[in-house]
């Protein structure tokens, strides 16, 4: 075993809470960068701190990030806090490894990929549709981000558990937004903490998702489902060369339950901010609307938007990606150590997390130059962004499965907002992080019917 004089430098500081309240606190403040660019400063590029109850050491850059998102399953696991793995459960394809991760992974992915969502598309536009003249028509104001997260839980809830509007939706929605708040917790059980509610709700989430499957199961049977319904017909559905099924029960549930913890939020944050951009950036909200005037023109009034529309919507999606990049949704995240490892010139003990963290490769000039210039054509050739160093939806093997859906989410959103509307913000321009980047208020903003040429 090599010695501890290898172990990288920094302080592991106070048992169980460590630096997690530090962070945190910086996070909320908006300071996040400041605070790792600090202990770059006094300790170097690796370093070591105590996380969420772990001794973790933090790494970032472009070779960190391939480091991390492809280093193989006998040297780094995934690793999600206690909290995560206590509320959505230990079959969820974050705590899965080896085998299991990439059966579960591609019996969603079979689900999520571009070949398949392509069937999907005019129904999520709908839901668009519906969201705009429900919360939007007529309205001199309104708050965007509360709105956003109701459209993404809304398609996802159409798209991956067949859960049309109505009372059912709405309690189950509640019931995830209580949830959510205990992942990112301090995991101490003590009532009216947010790791206790979380815990709570978790209970109700996993009876709920529970009852949906046995429905589900039982409108396959007797054939009032077709698998390609939704997501949880589809898991049901698929079946391995004995005719048996490829998830068991608890995976489905708490895969369907990840999957919304893992895509209502972050699609809602991306939106958000793509709309709070177009307020700062006359220009590019522009160039967007040439763009989507062009589509609509070639569509008869109320005729659903297509998969080859998408396609055309190239502008619209760099800003989408220059917008990932300057706000990621997801922070970062752990992996842990299976062995004792050597990185840089460091131990990296057995047992400890590495925590990635992608504002720090985002935010660096020397692979984005001016990174806080926004600047849509930098992704104008795919070329000119190094691999591993845009990682808004991580990389390798577990690279998010719900970047097409995000894209199309976030195409058809566009596409209607800026042709129908006009707006400005209504509030200051901060956000923060808790951990996922807010604008102040939620976004308030003043919004009027565009005028079209
Ligand atoms: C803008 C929106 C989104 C962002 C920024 C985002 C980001 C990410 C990131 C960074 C990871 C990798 C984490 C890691 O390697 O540690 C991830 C994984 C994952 N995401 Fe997303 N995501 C988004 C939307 C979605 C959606 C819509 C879904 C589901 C429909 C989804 C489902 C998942 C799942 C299941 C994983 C785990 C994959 C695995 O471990 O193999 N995400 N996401």
């Amino acid at each position: 075993r090599k010695t501890s004089k290898r172990i990288p430098p920094g302080s592991l500081g106070i048992p169980v809470i460590g630096q997690s309240l530090g962070l945190l606190r910086a996070m909320r403040a908006n300071t996040a960068e400041n605070w790792f660019q600090e202990r770059i400063r006094e300790y170097g590029p690796v370093s070591k701190l105590s996380l969420f109850g772990k001794p973790t050491v933090f790494i970032y850059g472009q070779a960190a990030n391939k480091f991390v998102f492809t280093s193989n399953n006998s040297m780094l696991a995934n690793q999600q806090t206690q909290s995560f793995k206590m509320i959505l459960g230990d079959r969820n394809l974050l705590e899965l490894s080896g085998p299991d991760h990439k059966r579960v992974r591609e019996a969603l992915l079979s689900f999520l990929r571009p070949e398949s969502l392509k069937q999907y598309v005019g129904r999520i536009g709908e839901e668009i549709r519906k969201h705009l003249e429900m919360y939007w028509q007529g309205k001199q104001q309104v708050t965007v981000l509360p709105l956003m997260k109701i459209l993404t839980s809304n398609i996802i809830c159409s798209l991956l558990f067949g859960l049309e509007e109505g009372t059912q939706r709405d309690k189950f929605v509640a019931c995830f937004e209580e949830m959510v708040k205990g992942i990112w917790a301090v995991p101490i059980n003590l009532p009216f903490t947010r790791y206790n509610r979380g815990l709570r709700e978790s209970a109700r989430v996993q009876d709920m998702m529970k009852e949906l499957v046995h429905e589900k199961r039982l409108q396959l049977e007797g054939k009032s489902a077709s698998p390609h319904q939704d997501l949880i017909t589809f898991l049901l559905s698929i079946r391995d060369e004995d005719g048996k099924e490829v998830l068991s029960e608890k995976e489905i549930v708490q895969n369907g339950a990840l999957s919304m913890v893992a895509g209502y939020e972050t699609s809602a944050i991306a939106i958000t901010f793509i709309i709070r951009l177009f307020a700062n950036e006359p220009a590019v909200c522009a160039a967007v609307l040439q763009e989507q005037q062009e589509i609509a023109k070639s569509k008869a009034s109320g005729e659903s938007l297509t998969w080859d529309d998408l396609a055309k919507m190239k502008y619209t999606w760099r800003v989408a990606m220059e917008t990932l990049r300057m706000f990621p949704p997801v922070f970062g995240g752990f992996r842990k150590a299976l062995t004792d490892i050597e990185y840089d010139g460091y131990l990296i003990p057995k047992g400890w997390q590495i925590f990635w963290v992608a504002p720090m490769t985002h935010m660096d000039n020397s692979i984005f130059p001016e990174p806080s210039k926004f600047d849509p054509s930098r992704f104008e050739k795919q070329a000119s962004v190094p691999p591993f160093s845009f990682i808004p939806f991580g990389g390798g093997p577990r690279m998010c499965p719900g970047n097409e859906l995000v894209r199309i989410e976030i195409l058809i959103t566009i596409h209607y907002l800026v042709t129908h509307y006009e707006w400005k913000l209504a509030a200051d321009n901060l956000f923060s992080r808790d951990p996922m980047p807010e604008p102040s208020q939620g976004l308030p903003i003043k919004v009027w019917p565009r005028e079209l040429s």
